[in-house]
């Protein structure tokens, strides 16, 4: 069953540096995208700079209004974001340094979402979130800033996690964190996975962690979806092809390793 279906979601804006004899003309970021994400799936999203996967994103999420197009979740279909999806769909921005509170405690942060909830609730609901993606509770004192990237980033999932989400919007998550972290945190959102039967939308440029994280993925170009597939080796659309010959080899062969050493 899907979990999340859109449906010739259109998106654009207002361009207000070529605003001509009083018209505003409107630049078509998403035109006519169609996706769907199973319960406990995790669905790809790649495409070049500017193709508007974040703005997809934020139509997802209800940051954003479409122009046309439909909307399910849970099989409850709609033509904008219902404020009742807001708990079950949470986002995960790509820079935890900004998403989170610099003022706020570790215990905090994680907690601001539960604020509704009994206080020896919250307390023990944070120390259970927190162990559930690896972190020690001895952090819940600290400040963000007193933690690398890799923890930063599991305290948003903790956060995300707290609201019970049926659907998490992974944008460009873990970009910016290095090789081994981001092994730790792929690691993590299997494990979620498989235990809440979590399903992502996982927002990349990176096809390693396509293959990695996704059992499907969408490919957007210029606002359109050019190609969906299973197997990052079997690209079709000429984008895909390009961002597959510039992806590293795991194992490069010693003509190319000539070739780098240069
Ligand atoms: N609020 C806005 N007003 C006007 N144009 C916008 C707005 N938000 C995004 N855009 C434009 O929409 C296009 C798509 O942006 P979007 O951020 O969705 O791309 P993206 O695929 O996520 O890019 P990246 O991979 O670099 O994050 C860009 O041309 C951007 O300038």
């Amino acid at each position: 069953m899907s979990v999340f279906e859109a449906h010739d979601l259109c998106k654009s804006y207002a361009q207000p540096r070529q605003k001509f004899l009083g018209k505003m003309p409107r630049k078509m970021i998403l035109k006519q995208v169609s996706l769907f994400i199973e319960q406990g799936e995790c669905v790809a999203l790649i495409g070049p700079s500017g193709s508007g996967k974040s703005t997809l994103a934020k139509l997802i999420v209800g940051l954003e209004k479409a122009d046309a197009g439909m909307l399910s979740f849970c099989g409850q279909q709609a033509t904008s974001f219902q404020p009742v999806w807001q708990q079950e769909i949470q986002l995960v921005f790509q820079n935890p340094q900004a998403a989170l509170n610099p003022q706020m405690t570790i215990f905090e942060c994680i907690a601001e979402p539960l604020r509704n909830a009994h206080q020896q609730q919250i307390d023990e609901k944070v120390r259970a979130l927190l162990e559930e993606v690896g972190l020690s509770s001895e952090l819940l004192t600290c400040y963000p800033s007193d933690l690398s990237g890799g923890q930063q980033q599991r305290v948003m999932i903790a956060r995300a996690l707290s609201r019970q989400p049926k659907l998490l919007i992974l944008d460009e998550a873990v970009s910016s964190l290095d090789m081994m972290i981001r092994q730790q945190i792929f690691v993590l959102l299997k494990r979620l996975q498989e235990q809440r039967g979590l399903s992502y939308l996982f927002i990349t440029h990176d096809l390693r962690s396509v293959e990695k994280m996704a059992t499907r993925f969408y490919v957007l170009y210029d606002g359109e979806i050019v190609e969906e597939n299973t197997s990052i080796h079997t690209l079709q659309h000429p984008f895909s092809k390009a961002l597959y010959e510039a992806m590293l080899p795991l194992y490069p062969s010693r003509k190319r390793r000539e070739c780098y050493a240069k």
